[in-house]
């Protein structure tokens, strides 16, 4: 298609008076200014000729919109979209009070300015597998096509704000129940549906709704006003840090006190600031550092078929092993669960079942689901049903000779096919492949705890790991509903090397005069989960002494070593496990600060014989954030210059959806370029002069500071991969 046909709108009528518009942007319809400004003059022009009695809207290629173009968010606004054209004059004025009945005919993706269309239309008609949405507040700005106003007119506040507050994506089925769209059609039928529903409205047989006026559907004041309340105390507890959901809920208040003529002008003046904000500009580069992640330069590229994977086993039964079954089970995977004997087996079982029943209990799987996915579950004891599996996932403990001895084990038992992955989370994968022929099918599969739901799965390639391997992989990963980054071999990989400084910085200023509980509440505060010392409590000292000795061999002469949770471990504090570590947990797992803890942590001051800093104990929450968060630049920094991970935006998402970084800071790399090289390098070079070489700049950092350029990749890519091929 040349540019002459795209980013327009075409009329077409046919024999029975009905004008088809249909939006011609493919690949996704995308509703530019320009398609905007066509559709305003096909609308017009159809309104005033007399050969059209009706007309329907649809998109090209069977997709209707994916709404806005995102990227054009933060850029200078065209004049003829300026404030209130869009949702006012196009939408209100010229679509929605068209003298013609106009009809939506949707199939594929109706999201957010997309689905706006269709709402200023006199009815819907979806197939059950379009799907619907007001995504806005994904990218930090509202719907700002009137979606704030006629949502809620079509199916009521409760389901809009649920809507409009999640970015809840439905299905045209859904939508149907909710009332969203009018009527579904198949695929094949879905025009002449549409044709003829417009028809009946043009002769009185349907009626005629313009939903901005509709109040049906729509709360008492009284019963509205506690529903908005509610959904606010909620969004300032969810997010506290965003205003835009907030903005939001006001101006549907707006519409529905004052009505809605004045929300939709309250709408447009709030996406007119919204869209140029901070947050805007960091949840759109999250969006597309996430589609990004799809397309990894020699391997994604070199069109290679991923091969199907029906049985996967998974060693070891424990938290991580039956998380990670979990999701393959989820996902109509056969699994086989190994454990070493009968009460281990039951138990990791157990926890698979449980994990299951959670997920039925929540609503987001059927009864009948949860049993056809369950009976997919195999328990062993040996290698003997192992001779067809394609996929192995090892989650022993973490133990190199341990690790050593099961893939040695699993080159007799399996197929030749057979991909084997290691959900180490540290451990170098050349080492636990060294008595085995088949470095080529081994690879890193790291996934995150809970690894149910955890979004990031880190797949780690050496320098002999396949391509196919990789791209088998990669589709697994889409299948179970993860995200995947790639990254290469090293210890911690990339997510955990790159957060490693964060509990090291933590620990490193208590024993010089911060405070525990402040650092966890300038953390949290500042979007994270948890704080540092409440994450090493939930994830156990004894996996942290053990992942942090990787550490200290690896990278002696930067690490800090602390005494503090040495000190504790030998007096049984184990961390949440225990119902004692940096705090006090009660029965039902409520954390609380242990007044106790000032004796580990003087205990700890006096082995590691440093002196006190008594501007440490008045550090504001900024400069906390900023001595836990820079050593982590630092560190990514370290892995760009390795060639460790392939792009910048890798490890941006690797940091928000592996470890809980805020995504509307736009992850660690983004963040930092907000910040700016040089400064954090100026702050890095202070503190390394008085608090030791743990937080001395790299020189990748220091080259880009003095450059005062963004930190993206200088180099190209290094290329690891040694072995095209083992098939
Ligand atoms: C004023 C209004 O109120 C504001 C708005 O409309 S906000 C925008 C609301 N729209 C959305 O949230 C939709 C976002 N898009 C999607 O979720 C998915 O693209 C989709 C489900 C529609 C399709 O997925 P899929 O078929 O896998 O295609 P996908 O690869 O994602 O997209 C194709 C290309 O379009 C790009 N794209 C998708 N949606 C886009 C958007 N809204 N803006 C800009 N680019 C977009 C993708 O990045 C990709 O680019 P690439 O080929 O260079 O990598």
């Amino acid at each position: 298609m040349d540019e002459s046909t795209m980013n327009k709108t075409v009329l077409e009528v046919g024999a029975d008076g009905v004008g088809i518009i249909t939006i011609v942007n493919p690949p996704l319809n995308l509703v530019s200014v320009d398609v905007f400004l066509s559709l305003k003059k096909s609308i017009e022009e159809a309104v005033q000729r007399d050969d059209i009695k009706a007309l329907v809207i649809t998109g090209s290629q069977g997709k209707f919109s994916a709404g806005a173009d995102v990227t054009t968010f933060g850029k200078g606004i065209k004049a003829r979209t300026d404030f209130g054209f869009l949702s006012i004059e196009f939408a209100t004025d010229t679509l929605e009070a068209a003298r013609k009945p106009i009809v939506a005919a949707i199939d594929g993706p109706a999201f957010g300015g997309g689905l706006e269309v269709a709402l200023a239309c006199h009815a819907r008609i979806s197939t059950s597998a379009a799907q619907l949405g007001l995504t806005e507040l994904q990218y930090g700005i509202l719907p700002g096509l009137g979606g704030t106003q006629r949502l809620p007119r079509l199916v009521g506040l409760p389901k809009a704000l649920e809507m409009i507050m999640m970015s809840k994506r439905i299905s045209g089925k859904d939508a149907l129940k909710l009332g969203l769209v009018d009527a579904i059609a198949p695929r094949d039928t879905l025009l002449s549906t549409a044709r003829q529903w417009a028809l009946d409205i043009s002769d009185y047989r349907k009626p005629w709704v313009v939903s901005l006026y509709k109040t049906d559907r729509l709360e008492p004041l009284s019963e509205a006003r506690i529903i908005l309340n509610l959904a606010k105390s909620q969004a300032r507890e969810r997010t506290p840090n965003l205003t835009h959901p907030l903005v939001c809920i006001d101006v549907i208040e707006e519409g529905i006190v004052a009505g809605p003529r004045t929300g939709l002008w309250k709408e447009a003046e709030a996406l007119l600031q919204l869209r140029q904000s901070d947050t805007c500009k960091a949840l759109v580069h999250f969006f597309f550092a996430q589609r990004a992640t799809l397309k990894i330069p020699g391997i994604t590229d070199m069109a290679l078929s991923p091969r199907k994977i029906n049985k996967v086993a998974i060693l070891g039964g424990g938290l991580m092993g039956s998380g990670i079954a979990t999701a393959f089970l989820l996902a109509n995977y056969h699994v086989i669960l190994k454990e070493v004997d009968h009460n281990l087996l039951l138990a990791g079982i157990g926890r698979v079942k449980a994990n299951l029943r959670s997920h039925a209990k929540k609503g987001k799987m059927t009864k009948e689901k949860l049993e056809t996915v369950s009976s997919l579950l195999e328990g062993v004891l040996d290698y003997d049903s192992f001779k067809d599996v394609d996929l192995v996932i090892e989650a022993v403990l973490e133990d190199v000779s341990l690790k050593q001895q099961v893939f040695a084990d699993l080159e007799k038992y399996c197929p030749q096919h057979c991909i084997f992955a290691s959900n180490t989370s540290s451990i170098d994968l050349n080492k636990i492949g060294e008595n085995t022929t088949s470095q080529n099918r081994i690879l890193g599969a790291h996934f995150f705890s809970p690894a149910q739901f955890m979004p990031l799965l880190e797949i780690v390639r050496t320098e002999w790991t396949s391509l196919q391997v990789l791209v088998d992989l990669l589709d697994v990963s889409k299948k179970i509903k993860k995200t995947a980054v790639v990254v290469g071999n090293c210890t911690g990989f990339a997510v955990n090397r790159m957060f490693f400084p964060f509990s090291q910085a933590a620990t490193l200023l208590v024993e010089r005069g911060a405070d525990i509980y402040q650092i966890d509440q300038s953390i949290t505060s500042f979007g994270m989960p948890m704080g540092p010392f409440r994450l090493a409590d939930l994830v156990g000292f004894r996996v942290a002494v053990a992942s942090g000795s990787q550490y200290i061999e690896k990278f002696k002469e930067r690490v800090h070593k602390s005494y503090l949770i040495p000190f504790m471990l030998e007096d049984k504090r184990e961390g949440q496990s225990t119902c004692k570590g940096f705090y006090l947990y009660d029965e039902k797992r409520k954390a609380s600060p242990d007044p106790e803890i000032v004796k580990f942590v003087e205990k700890a001051r006096r082995a590691s014989q440093v002196t006190v800093d008594p501007k440490l104990s008045r550090l504001s929450a900024g400069e906390i954030v900023e001595m836990l968060f820079f050593p982590v630049v630092n560190e990514a920094c370290r892995i760009l210059a390795e060639g460790v991970a392939i792009r910048a935006s890798d490890l941006d998402i690797a940091s928000v959806l592996g470890r809980g970084f805020p995504a509307y800071r736009g992850g660690i790399i983004f963040w930092a370029n907000f910040i700016g090289s040089k400064y954090i390098c100026s702050r890095l070079e202070d503190w390394s002069r008085v608090y030791g070489k743990f937080f001395e700049p790299c020189p990748y950092l220091v080259e880009h500071a003095m450059k005062q350029i963004p930190l993206v990749m200088l180099s190209p890519l290094k290329d690891t991969l040694k072995t095209v091929d083992f098939l």
